[in-house]
């Protein structure tokens, strides 16, 4: 018995997508969804009661980040992540290999490991599949990530090749070190950049190691949207129907619409929140930059097909306001809203997948946000 289990509940007949539920140590969670990411054990200016309020599930925090600050041995004395941070519901952890990607100029991949720099101080640190496993366990998360190498996208072929034969054989060293499967699930991560047959690999190496649940990784690195769907497109198929799909760091309205029509349950990006302080706000026709002097005088709310917390009691004359003067509630406010227009979103994909019409919800989304249609 693994620490998850995925139900299938249903296919949309007119797409990829399928509505599920995924059981956890901590709770049941519908499919699609989206997680918000709390990279250093807070979803930035959240209380896990306002996660809570606003349909919040899974949420996500970072392995490398954890580990350097504030070490996860205090972690684990505290209890693990959710009692440190008093959230009960699920967490998932990265595990490490995408931050020493995208943090650390200097680093020197070996089959042991990778060797880099901690990038706040400079020291040098090491991480290894076994390493990456263990700070997982002594963090405690539900589910955690097999530790990988995230290659750019347009690597050269015979490196790629290299990369996804080293990522399933550290794969396999993470199944290993593994020590609490009953209470933590470990997913695999396919790589293999654009190249079906390096995918078609990469996915086949991973599901002989029978993992509870796959992610997709090497997405959402730089790459063309439509190069992402054409990925998607013949690497989903590859994955067992009866285990979760993770498409990693994906967050955007139009990539969350089209990772569900081809088959994605789980999605977690950092963009509803990082935008938010930035008083930039998604909303039901676009994106809004709540800071730009036209809403000074704006009494209406941000959306007003919105019902939360943000668009019931405030304007964007206020919130304008508050981001002006780098008032934090001004960015609490326009966190709470993306992070809330993106819970609701998966929402009404989930219901669009019930109605078996989700290609039509897409099109219509598409219009009234102001995506270009394909
Ligand atoms: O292959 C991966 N392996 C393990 N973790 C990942 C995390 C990942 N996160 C992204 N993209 C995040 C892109 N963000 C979009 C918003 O702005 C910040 C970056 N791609 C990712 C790929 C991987």
């Amino acid at each position: 018995m693994t620490a998850i289990r995925y139900e299938l509940i249903k296919k949309d007949k007119q797409t990829g997508a399928r509505l599920g539920i995924l059981h956890t140590p901590h709770g049941s969670y519908e499919t699609p969804m989206f997680m918000p990411v709390g990279t250093l054990a807070t979803v930035k200016t959240m209380s896990p009661e306002e996660l809570k309020e606003m349909g919040a599930g899974v949420i996500l925090s970072n392995t490398y980040h954890l580990w350097l600050r504030p070490g996860h041995e205090i972690v684990r004395e505290a209890g693990g992540l959710h009692k440190f941070m008093n959230w009960d519901q699920a967490i998932l952890t990265d595990s490490g290999g995408f931050q020493v990607f995208s943090l650390s100029k200097f680093r020197k991949i070996e089959e042991e490991g990778v060797h880099f720099r901690n990038h706040l101080s400079g020291e040098k640190l090491f991480l290894s599949p076994e390493k990456a496993t263990e700070i997982q366990n002594a963090l405690g998360a539900d589910i955690m990530m097999a530790f990988d190498e995230c290659p750019p996208f347009d690597a050269e072929y015979n490196y790629m090749k290299q990369s996804v034969e080293r990522t399933s054989r550290w794969a396999e060293r993470c199944l290993k070190a593994h020590s609490r499967p009953h209470d933590q699930a470990l997913f695999g991560i396919v790589q293999g950049g654009g190249n079906e047959d390096l995918r078609k690999q990469s996915a086949r190496d991973l599901i002989s190691l029978d993992f509870p649940g796959y992610a997709v990784g090497g997405l959402s690195v730089g790459e063309p949207k439509e190069d992402m769907n054409r990925v998607l497109d013949f690497t989903t198929p590859l994955l067992p129907e009866n285990k979760p799909r993770y498409l990693m760091g994906v967050g955007s309205p139009d990539s969350l619409i089209d990772g569900a029509i081809r088959g994605i349950d789980m999605f977690d990006c950092v963009l509803p929140t990082r935008i938010a302080r930035n008083g930039t706000c998604m909303t039901s026709t676009g994106r809004l930059v709540v800071k730009n002097a036209k809403y000074a005088r704006d009494f209406r709310p941000l959306d007003e097909n919105c019902d939360c917390y943000t668009c019931r009691n405030y304007s964007r004359a206020y919130i304008r306001h508050l981001i002006h003067t780098n008032e934090i509630f001004g960015f609490r406010l326009c966190t709470y809203h993306n992070l809330h227009f993106l819970i609701k979103l998966m929402e009404q994909i989930r219901q669009a997948i019930r109605e078996d019409r989700l290609q039509d919800f897409r099109d219509e989304f598409f219009e009234q946000y102001g995506f270009n249609k394909p």
